[in-house]
């Protein structure tokens, strides 16, 4: 693998940032090799005070040299990217797009290039503990693996998918996943200051619980009822609220959820919404 390759980043907003810090704690390459592209130039000025990484608002002058295009723009923003962009990536490049809903084919159809990998991060990337799942066109070479593999890395764990089905699938439980945890997390929070806690503690109590019961489910390697049965004394505290959480629809709320996310992100790859969802 090449040392200190160029990689260029057109989109520089959140997911951008968790890249550009990973690559850099893990020595993937140097600041001065990160082009970062975006047509906010306070933004790539920013990330440019903060990492040292190289600022433009020309993505056509970002991409120039590059070994490696991150595409990290939202959805309704892929197209102009494709028109700025199209036969212009480097030929020996490798396209690295972390786009909800965007196929491999419609990128590289879309930039006229045929080496892409598709991936689907989260936002715990930003403290190295995300997860990504990816899939690489037959173009992609092997030390264009190893590299997307080396930045993924950086992010957390990753997982290679061999089908490319497999991509809208993370994208609603992995890619969307902390927003239904902070969601559940804040919802328990609140139950707690409900009940009488300083809000302070509530965080405290929910946020170690929360971790603990994560730890200790990779740790005892059980499924997750057993873990759930050993809390549930007969006739106590958990059976009860448990009876009230299955009564609203818990598991079935979820359920729904993710596939929701997922027929979106399906719907996103072909440029237009989904369904609005029953209510
Ligand atoms: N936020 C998340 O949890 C995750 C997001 N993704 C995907 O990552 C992509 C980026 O998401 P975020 O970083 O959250 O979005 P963001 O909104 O923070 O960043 C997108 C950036 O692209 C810039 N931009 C817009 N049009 C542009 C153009 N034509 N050329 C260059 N830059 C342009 C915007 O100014 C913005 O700074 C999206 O496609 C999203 O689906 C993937 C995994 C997780
Ligand atoms: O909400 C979204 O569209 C993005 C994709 C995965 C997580 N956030």
């Amino acid at each position: 693998m090449k040392a200190n390759p160029t990689i260029a980043i057109i989109g520089s907003g959140v997911m951008a940032e968790a890249m550009i810090a990973g690559i850099l704690r893990q020595k993937v390459t140097t600041a001065d090799q990160i082009c970062a592209a975006d047509i906010r130039d306070e933004r790539v000025n920013e990330l440019h005070d903060l990492y040292g990484i190289k600022p433009f608002t020309d993505n056509l002058r970002a991409i120039e040299g590059a070994d490696v295009v991150i595409l990290s723009v939202k959805p309704q923003r892929i197209e102009s990217v494709y028109t700025a962009l199209k036969g212009k990536i480097p030929t020996g490049a490798v396209v690295l797009s972390i786009v909800a809903g965007a196929s491999i084919s419609a990128v590289s159809n879309g930039l006229l290039h045929p080496a892409v990998i598709r991936a689907m991060p989260n936002t715990p990337a930003q403290i190295g503990e995300g997860i990504t799942v990816w899939v690489a066109s037959p173009a992609v070479r092997q030390d264009q693996i190893d590299l997307a593999r080396s930045i993924l890395t950086a992010l957390g764990q990753e997982v290679f998918a061999d089908e490319e089905e497999y991509l809208d699938m993370a994208t609603a439980l992995s890619g969307t996943g902390p927003a239904y945890v902070f969601l559940f997390m804040e919802a328990m929070i609140d139950a707690g200051v409900h009940l009488g806690f300083p809000r302070r503690i509530s965080e405290q109590l929910v946020a170690q619980t929360l971790r603990g019961s994560v730890d200790f489910f990779l740790g005892a390697k059980a499924h997750p009822a057993h873990l759930r049965n050993q809390v549930t004394s007969p006739g106590g505290t958990s059976a009860e609220a448990l009876y009230y959480l299955e009564k609203a629809g818990f598991r079935t709320a979820i359920s729904r959820a993710v596939w929701a996310a997922y027929e979106k992100s399906k719907a996103l790859g072909k440029g237009k919404n989904s369904e609005a969802p029953e209510k």
